[in-house]
């Protein structure tokens, strides 16, 4: 059996200094410069979770831009496994700005992603449970099963009508 792993032994932290060839015309962080760098520090969350296997990003589920990030931005990302299935993990990034005037980190974005740890043949294979800790990691825990649902509804990979955890949020017999 494979030991359990804390979300916290999963925890990955990068900071960065926004460049003006990361920048859109409007002199923001290019939406694609920070998918690539919350899909980089999350494989490294997954593969912390997963040991010795590969693993391969099977789906970015969810991510909010809801604060532009400006060229010179301090920004921090943060990513924790907030669940592992069989092979599948579940990774969140929180992206957070610092403020130099009040010496704080805002959150600017949060993205979900889905990772498959792999062998060499790109087989999925088994990955540790996680054990949510915090509250925080608790709720995310939780919820985690209607979004893979949802993900993999939206991917054609499964029937809704077998969603039952994601029907109960909507339909209470
Ligand atoms: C020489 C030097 C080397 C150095 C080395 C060091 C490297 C050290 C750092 C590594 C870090 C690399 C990080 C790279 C990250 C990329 O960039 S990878 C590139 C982009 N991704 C890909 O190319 C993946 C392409 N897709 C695939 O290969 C296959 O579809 C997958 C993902 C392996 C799944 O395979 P499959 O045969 O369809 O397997 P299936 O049994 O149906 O599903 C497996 C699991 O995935 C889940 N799943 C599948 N699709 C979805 C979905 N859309 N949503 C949610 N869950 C899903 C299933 O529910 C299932 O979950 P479990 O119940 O097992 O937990």
């Amino acid at each position: 059996m494979i030991k359990a792993k804390t979300a916290k032994e999963s925890l990955s932290v990068m900071t960065n200094l926004v460049l003006p060839n990361e920048t859109n015309n409007l002199g923001n962080m290019f939406g694609g410069e920070l998918l690539a760098s919350m899909d980089r520090i999350s494989s490294i969350s997954a593969k912390m979770h997963g040991g010795s296997y590969l693993v391969v990003t099977a789906s970015v589920n969810h991510v909010a831009f809801n604060i532009p990030i400006p060229m010179g931005s301090t920004v921090k990302l943060e990513s924790k496994v907030t669940r592992a299935f069989n092979s599948s993990m579940e990774v969140y990034v929180d992206v957070y700005v610092y403020d130099y005037d009040n010496s704080i980190y805002n959150k600017t974005n949060t993205g979900i992603y889905t990772f498959v740890a792999v062998d060499n043949d790109n087989k999925p294979v088994r990955v540790p449970e996680l054990i949510p800790e915090t509250e925080l990691e608790i709720e995310r825990y939780n919820a985690a099963l209607r979004r893979k649902q949802l993900s993999l509804i939206l991917a054609g990979r499964m029937d809704p009508a077998d969603a039952h955890e994601l029907k109960s949020l909507f339909i209470t017999e």
